[in-house]
């Protein structure tokens, strides 16, 4: 699968530059009888859109159209196409700068890869391609939850103030995140996080940090060996979303710093079943889950698109210039991201259930 396609069998194709007409994405090999409607998928574009205090000042409804695949409420098993117009498309600031090549963003490397590049924003490499990805994800999401299978996340680490989510419950933490705008569920950090995201937009700089994603009960057994490791898998996902510099499962880096003996979750029964006292391996051992939650976290970079006067290139007189970038920008790229991430892990776990037969192709009832 080439660049613009996701998944083995639950499968997405986005399409859609940041200022062209629209964004939309297919979505193939969804399983046939699943009741959605384009509320449910609108719930979690909602969750991503642009909007607020805290982001860019872009202000997109992103409604989604349904094309195909679904009737009477249902899915068909046929492929779901989804379109969201750009409505308020601003390309003013870009053609300013339009021969200057951003720090941080992919201007450089597009040129380099296509010899060619839609300057009116990021084109594809701009996060207005993450919400086709978010309405794919939310059929995946849906999907799963009919198998009993949970995806929710929050802002774990913003402008290096730490979220403590002990004690909580994965209900409390989703419900907490959602009413906060930082999507922190832990009020007294969600305030320092928001003074941070504050400060940095008013210095005309941005802020980076980290979201987690937990997958609640997901059944034992998912990944293939040995290349396509569920690990292996979710990290592609979750690295393929634009502004994401390191993915952890379980542990992570910290793991590195453990002895055997504080790392290896103790094997115990648990309700009469094989279980763990503690989830170090964040439900993945061997590149297969073992049935405990799946825990996923995404280092987020401070966003690219900053007016503090930066160095650069003009690549047309091949000289050094200062830039300055304008525009409609986020200052802090975490409570945003949230959604996206929930939506590529919830597109992988899909695909694997689907690949491990867990998933039929065509639902009853
Ligand atoms: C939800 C979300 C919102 C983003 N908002 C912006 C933004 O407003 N301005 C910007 O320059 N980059 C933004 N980004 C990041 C860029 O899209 C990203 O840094 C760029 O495509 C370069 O890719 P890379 O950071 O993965 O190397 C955002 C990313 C996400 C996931
Ligand atoms: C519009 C969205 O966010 C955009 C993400 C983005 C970027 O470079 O990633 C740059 C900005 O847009 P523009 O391309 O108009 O400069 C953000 O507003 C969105 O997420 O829907």
């Amino acid at each position: 699968m080439v660049g613009n396609t996701f998944g083995h069998i639950f499968r997405v194709t986005t399409w859609g530059e940041s200022h062209g007409k629209a964004v939309g994405c297919v979505v193939d090999g969804c399983p046939a009888g699943l009741d959605i409607s384009s509320e449910v998928i609108q719930r979690e574009l909602d969750r991503r859109k642009p909007g607020g205090r805290l982001a860019t000042k872009r202000k997109e409804e992103d409604k989604v159209e349904i094309l195909s695949g679904v009737f009477e409420g249902k899915t068909l098993g046929t492929p779901i196409s989804m379109l969201i117009w750009n409505k308020d498309v601003d390309s003013r600031p870009y053609e300013e700068i339009k021969d200057l090549l951003r720090p941080g963003h992919a201007d450089y490397t597009y040129l380099a890869k296509f010899g060619i590049r839609d300057w009116r924003g990021g084109g594809r490499a701009s996060a207005r391609e993450t919400a086709a990805r978010v309405a794919a994800g939310a059929i995946a999401k849906h999907l799963l939850a009919r198998f009993g299978v949970k995806v929710g996340g929050y802002a774990k680490e913003i402008a290096g103030v730490s979220c403590n989510v002990d004690g909580m419950s994965f209900e409390e933490i989703v419900e907490k995140a959602e009413k906060s705008d930082v999507r922190c569920p832990d009020s007294e950090a969600a305030k320092l996080m928001e003074e941070r995201i504050i400060e940095a937009r008013r210095e005309g700089d941005s802020v980076g940090g980290v979201v987690e994603v937990i997958v609640k009960n997901p059944p034992a057994g998912l990944g293939e060996p040995v290349f396509m490791k569920l690990d292996a898998y979710i990290a592609y996902a979750v690295m393929g979303i634009p502004a994401v510099k390191g993915v952890e499962i379980g542990a992570g880096f910290e793991a590195a710093r453990m002895k055997g003996s504080e790392h290896n979750d103790p094997i115990v029964i648990k309700n009469g079943r094989i279980g763990f006292a503690t989830n170090n391996a964040g439900g993945i051992l061997g590149g297969v889950s073992n049935g405990d939650d799946i825990i996923v976290r995404a280092a987020i970079k401070p966003t690219p698109s900053i007016s503090k006067p930066q160095r650069t290139v003009n690549f047309r007189t091949m000289k050094e210039e200062e830039i300055v970038v304008k525009g409609r920008h986020d200052p802090c790229i975490v409570p945003r991201a949230v959604p996206v991430v929930e939506a590529m892990v919830s597109l992988a776990i899909a695909d694997a259930m689907m690949l491990q037969g867990l998933i039929p192709r065509c639902l009853q009832g």
